[in-house]
């Protein structure tokens, strides 16, 4: 069992920004999801985190309401990294880390020694070791990005919501990061915006199309040109790279509309 969303829509100010959703992720897999700018990724994620409620549709927990579930308890299972995580508060990097422990504290406080354990294994699975005892705001927007997942990691959940985790990160990064959240145990739905990458971790992807899912499968079943085509509206070439046993795909580049002229070169 595991985090699912059952037929969720969301409604806000008129409009049905998630329709309908399903998502049964397996225990253990990485799932992608996509979609353009707006789909409703986050949206998404944040009714999956119980921050937002559906208007229809529910989100459960081991087979369990969301919302009938205590706040301290969901902190215990699930972990999300949201894209603009920010604080302003002079705070320690290593603090931030710490801060993924509350919700193991019981009234009489926590265990240290695995708090303290957890925290020093987030930090170097993440590579800031060097970086614990620095002030979060002199931190890069890469490593600021790492400092969350690192205190998403500290809370050693069983499910991980991340959204766009690897935006800030350069190319290193970005494959570090994917490859440690891949081979972690636990059940993580990621909202990507790079289709190369999805097709590279996600055993499953989801892809959102104003609310509503538009296709779901192995990357292989998705990932295909016509999906491309439809949905993000571009022209792209999708190849099977047997070697790496992956999809690999090339884009065109964009054709602008009369609306966007190119800019007359000065003589
Ligand atoms: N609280 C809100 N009130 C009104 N509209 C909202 C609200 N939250 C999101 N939306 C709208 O819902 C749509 C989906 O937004 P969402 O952030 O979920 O998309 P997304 O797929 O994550 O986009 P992106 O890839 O740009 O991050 C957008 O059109 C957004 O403007």
């Amino acid at each position: 069992m595991s985090l699912t969303a059952e037929n969720v829509s969301w409604a806000r100010e008129g409009a049905l920004i998630v329709d309908g959703v399903t998502l049964r992720p397996e225990q253990g897999a990485t799932v992608g999801l996509l979609g353009p700018n707006g789909s409703g990724k986050s949206s998404l994620l944040r009714l999956m985190q119980g921050v937002t409620k559906p208007s229809a549709g529910a989100i459960e927990l081991d087979g369990e309401p969301l919302s009938s579930i205590p706040r301290r308890n969901i902190a215990r299972t699930v972990a999300v990294v949201s894209q603009h995580a920010q604080t302003d508060m002079d705070i320690l990097v290593e603090d931030v880390v710490r801060l993924g422990r509350i919700p193991h504290r019981g009234t009489w406080g926590g265990d240290a020694v695995a708090d303290r354990a957890a925290v020093v294994r987030a930090l170097e699975q993440t590579g800031l070791s060097d970086k614990a005892d620095r002030l979060w705001h002199t931190l890069s927007g890469g490593e600021r990005q790492r400092a969350q997942i690192a205190r998403a990691l500290a809370q050693e959940p069983r499910e991980l919501l991340l959204d766009e985790p690897t935006n800030h990160l350069d190319i290193r990064h970005q494959l570090e990061l994917l490859t440690l959240v891949t081979r972690l145990p636990m059940t993580t739905v990621v909202a990507m915006h790079d289709l190369n990458l999805a097709a590279m971790f996600c055993d499953h992807l989801v892809v959102l199309h104003g609310g509503s899912v538009v296709a779901a499968g192995t990357p292989r079943e998705v990932l295909t040109p016509e999906l491309i085509r439809d949905v993000y509206e571009v022209d792209a070439e999708v190849a099977y790279d047997d070697a790496r046993g992956r999809v690999v795909i090339s884009f065109e580049p964009a054709v602008l509309s009369s609306r966007c002229p190119a800019p007359a070169l000065q003589g």
